[in-house]
């Protein structure tokens, strides 16, 4: 059994506690107080009643710190990493994007830091209250932080495995995410990729991704636009993404993390990327 804290226990945070709970001591390291964790896989209920602090000052060292707070919240994530991380401890970042490392860096030595891409979609809809749509998977670098990452999981149905190319896992899943931006700037769920219109426009945002993801060394086919399109018209019509879930909470939206990334990037590679600068200029916009 392995004590584990988990900084953020939204949507992907409270589903991974959940999960995590069955095996090991999880503490919820939370910003907004709940008592219940309630999450409905595709397995049925999880219940758990797990500890959750509000205050960083309370946090102690821990074996595992994972970190699920959404990109634009790393700072508050931070604050907690004095209490919890002792001299063994380590840190993985369970974020959307391509920049796990370098967003932490500030705050631990890289080499203390797993980034992790997950693809498991869930939707939270109170604090502690939470649907898993999909059982998805979680990948990490190949190393040995990264077998004792998945060693985590393993008596879950949740497909945990270690990839020797995780620049590309991490491009290939910023691929769906930037075609996502779609659904926040229509405030419609997945189902509106199965309109002509809006597909194309999402090809367009991938095919950008896929010229940056390949300057930054990604293997990335020619057809993932037109994978990223299928997938989404292949899964649930009503299925919210996490970009779009935070423009209708309110929320601040991880646009830099999922679109201003691929022009920030291309920018430096000389790569025009005019589709996705301009859902990045018109969601914050949207949201401002
Ligand atoms: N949802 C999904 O389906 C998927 C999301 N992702 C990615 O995973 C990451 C997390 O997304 P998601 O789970 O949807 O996000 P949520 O908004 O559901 O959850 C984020 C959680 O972080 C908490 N939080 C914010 N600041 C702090 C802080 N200082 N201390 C402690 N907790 C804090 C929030 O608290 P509060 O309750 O107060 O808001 C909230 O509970 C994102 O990068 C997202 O892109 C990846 C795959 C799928
Ligand atoms: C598209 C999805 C659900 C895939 O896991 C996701 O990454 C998100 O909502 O942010």
């Amino acid at each position: 059994m392995m004590r584990i804290a988990v900084i953020g226990p939204g949507a992907v945070g409270g589903t991974l506690a959940a999960w995590l709970g069955e095996a090991h001591d999880v503490t919820l390291c939370a910003r907004t107080a709940f008592e219940r964790l309630t999450v409905e896989t595709p397995d049925g209920a999880l219940v758990a009643t797990p500890t959750v602090l509000t205050d960083p000052a309370a946090a102690t060292p821990v074996d595992w710190v994972l970190v699920a707070t959404k990109t634009y919240d790393a700072a508050g994530a931070a604050a907690w990493l004095a209490g919890l991380v002792g001299p063994d401890t380590r840190v993985a970042v369970l974020q959307n994007g391509v920049e796990h490392v370098e967003r932490f860096a500030p705050y631990l030595p890289a080499e203390r830091i797993t980034p992790a891409v997950v693809d498991i979609p869930a939707e939270r809809t109170a604090p502690g209250a939470i649907r898993q749509r999909r059982m998805g998977w979680i990948k990490v670098p190949a190393g040995p932080a990264g077998q004792a990452f998945a060693a985590l999981f393993a008596h879950t149905p949740i497909e945990v495995a270690t990839t020797e190319d995780f620049t590309t896992v991490a491009w290939s899943k910023l691929a769906l995410n930037c075609a996502g931006a779609v659904n926040a700037l229509t405030l419609k769920p997945a189902g509106i990729a199965r309109r002509d219109d809006i597909a194309a426009i999402m090809r367009d945002l991938v095919a950008e991704c896929v010229a940056v993801g390949r300057a930054q060394g990604a293997d990335l086919s020619d057809d993932l636009p037109e994978q990223v399109v299928a997938g989404y018209r292949a899964g649930p019509a009503d299925g919210i993404n996490s970009l779009h879930a935070d423009r209708l909470a309110g929320r601040p939206m991880e646009i830099d993390a999922r679109n201003g990334v691929i022009v920030r990037k291309g920018a430096a590679h000389g790569i025009a990327t005019p589709v996705n600068a301009m859902v990045a200029a018109l969601l914050e916009a949207a949201g401002s």
